[in-house]
Parts: C-alpha cells; structure tokens; sequence
C-alpha cells in the first residue's frame, strides 16, 4: 500500500513531523533503529531564555505559541502527562552577573521572562549568597514517556518499523518512492546526528555535541523548582534529580564516560551542599549546527527528498516550528524561513 509520506527516525523531530500529518490527514510509515539517543535522554526542559549570556532563544515567543498546544494536544492522544510546568531559577555566580540580569530584564524583549525581584535561598542544602533570578514560561516535557508512548501508539496503528533504515535500497522516481515493499510520495529524514550516515544529506554541517546527564539522588534537597548554575538540577521524582549537560563536540558517542560523570558531579558541588548519589548516567548526540539554527528544506535534485534536522540543544522547543515550517513547505508551498532552509548552504 502506499502511503504519503515515510518519515526515518522517531525523536522529537520526527514526532512533531508525525503530528503535522496525522492532523492533516495524510498517511505515513516511520523507521526507527533507536541509533541516536538525544531525545530519549533530554533532560526536556524548555525556557525562552539563554542563560549563560541572558539573551532571547531564537523567536522564542513563535516558538512557544506553537510548542505549548502541541505538547497538550498529545497529552490528550496519548492520555499522559508530558508537560510539567516548572519553575526556574538562575543562581547568581556575582553582583555583577545580578547587574547583567537587570540590564537584560530591562530589554523589551526579555522583560515576560524575566523577574526582577531578586530571590533569596532559603534551602539550606544550596549555596546562593548572590540570590536567584526566576525566569517565566518555562518548563519540562517528559520526552521519554513521549516517546514510549508515541511508539505504541503508531505500532498500534500498523504505522512503525523498528527497523535501520538502509539508504541504498530506496528507489527514487519523481513520481513515487519504493522501498523494498513499501511505496511512498515523499520521505522526511530526521534522524539527528545519524544524518552522518545519509548519502543525500550528509554534505549539510551537522556538528554533533555530545551530551551527558545524571540522575542523582539527595534525600535532604526537598526543591521542586530547577536551579541553572554552571549545570541545572531539576526534579525527577521524589529524592531523585536531573543534574546535566555536558557539552563535548569530539565524542559523537552514546557512551557515558567517567569524565563526563566527574565534570557534571564537580560542578554541582559547588553549590549542593547536601550528599548525593549518582542512580544513572546517560549520554546522546545533539544535532548541533555551527549556526545554531535547524536545517529543513528539500533536496536540490530530488523534490520528494526532505530533512528536518539540526534541532540542537533545544528540540522540545523549537521542533514544532521547525516541522509546521517543512510541512507548509512541502505542502502549501510556503517558503521556509530563510534562516532555517538549507538553501543557506547548497545555494
Ligand atoms: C544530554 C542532553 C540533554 C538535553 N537536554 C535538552 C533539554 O533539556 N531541552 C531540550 O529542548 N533539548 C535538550 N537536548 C537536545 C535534544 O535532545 C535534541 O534537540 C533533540 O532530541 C533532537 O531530536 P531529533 O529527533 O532531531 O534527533 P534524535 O533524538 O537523535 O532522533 C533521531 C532518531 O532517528 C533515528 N535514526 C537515525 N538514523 C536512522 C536510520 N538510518 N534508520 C532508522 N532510524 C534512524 C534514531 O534512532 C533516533 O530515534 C538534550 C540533548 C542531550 C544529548
């Protein structure tokens, strides 16, 4: 039978992809291989703000107006709880970084996420003694139930193959794509930093930065709000917490190594004052890209050839953009935001 799309790799990029189909009626078939590791080990969190230099994310506020129905309408088709409205606060390293934060919660563009009544710590297990700043509108999005729960959705629709996609078999014809027994109108690859191995895209700058997590558990921290400093913790579930991320662009492994382990527990003990121990440690490829933006667009010489990639170190955010962009892109030919297209780099 043939469908209208098939879509390679099931992170969040595929996913939201997925979505924009099913609500338009349009059939599909996905492949997934569980090769790349990014979305199911995303902490998940998601924040208008960059808070290591205090700026907007990237049209954060379009990027929120789409991501915050899209992640309730799939509450309610999967009948689970994903987004976990969460409070953040940034721990202050210095006066000056207090300074810094005024001056940019000052910006008209950053003054609804950012408070400017500076918060004392009250919790005794966290050293604070240049206070906290409360960002607004972020939160978490719980990817590994997403994803879980996605999977046996679509299985349950005859609509996944847990299968490696094998890019030599397909068979392009401008009218319809054959793969093996399988015959589709168009395919979207969006297979994170396994973009590496596709011969039709691979000559697009994807970097790749590792990343490592830990969960940790501290019976005595009792916070039910996510601190950044030099690395964030957030809760998990009762005593346990989301420590992350490393950021390591030479190692495109999804190994969790003892460095990575050292470096996150070091730097969350220069602010936990209470003991903790280590309960997992993960590790994944973010599909990074020097510029800091997606890459969708269309092959240059096949029309029915597409990729949604490049979702960086902020795929819960930004994927529902990215895919609502390919797919009006691909279906009601409006044209990409340049900034995203990957004209930037084959034109
Ligand atoms: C440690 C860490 C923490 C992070 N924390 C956050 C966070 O808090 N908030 C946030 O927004 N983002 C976070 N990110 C970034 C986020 O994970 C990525 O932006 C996002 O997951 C990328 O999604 P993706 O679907 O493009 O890629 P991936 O998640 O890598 O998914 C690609 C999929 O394609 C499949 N695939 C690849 N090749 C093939 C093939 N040939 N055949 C079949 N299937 C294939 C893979 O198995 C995989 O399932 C974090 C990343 C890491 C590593």
């Amino acid at each position: 039978m043939k469908v209208d799309y098939f879509i390679v790799g099931l992170g969040l990029a595929g996913i939201a992809f997925c979505e924009q189909l099913r609500k338009a009626n349009k059939s599909f078939l996905v492949f997934d291989n569980n090769s790349q590791q990014a979305s199911l080990v995303a902490a998940g969190m998601y924040n208008p703000v960059i808070l290591k230099r205090f700026t907007e994310v990237w049209m954060a506020k379009e990027q929120l107006a789409l991501a915050k129905p899209y992640y309730k309408e799939l509450e309610s088709l999967l009948d689970v709880k994903l987004d976990h409205k969460l409070k953040l606060y940034r721990r202050f390293a210095s006066i000056e970084e207090q300074n810094i934060w005024f001056t940019a919660s000052d910006k008209p563009n950053l003054e609804p996420y950012l408070s400017t009544t500076l918060v004392s710590n009250t919790n005794p297990q966290i050293d604070a003694p240049h206070n906290l700043g409360e960002v607004f509108e972020a939160g978490r999005v719980d990817t590994t139930v997403l994803i879980s729960n996605y999977k046996t959705y679509l299985k349950s629709h005859s609509q996944l193959l847990s299968d490696g996609f094998q890019y030599e078999a397909l068979q392009i014809d401008a009218e319809t794509l054959q793969y093996k027994n399988h015959e589709a109108n168009h395919i979207v690859f969006c297979e994170g930093f396994g973009l590496k191995q596709n011969p039709f895209f691979n000559y697009l700058p994807l970097d790749g930065t590792k990343g490592e997590v830990l969960t940790v558990k501290v019976p005595d921290l009792k916070i039910d709000y996510a601190l950044k400093s030099s690395v964030f913790i957030m809760p998990n579930s009762d005593e346990d917490y989301y420590v992350g991320a490393t950021y390591n662009r030479f190692d495109k492994t999804n190994n969790p190594t003892e460095e990575g382990k050292a470096q996150l527990s070091s730097k969350l003990k220069t602010f936990l004052k209470a003991p903790f121990e280590v309960v997992s440690h993960k590790a994944g490829v973010r599909p990074t890209v020097n510029d800091r933006r997606p890459l969708v667009g269309t092959h240059s010489k096949h029309e029915n050839l597409h990729v949604l990639n490049g979702l960086g170190s902020r795929g819960v955010m930004i994927s529902p953009y990215a895919a609502k962009q390919l797919f009006n892109f691909i279906e009601n030919k409006q044209p990409l935001n340049p900034e995203i297209s990957i004209t930037r780099y084959t034109s």
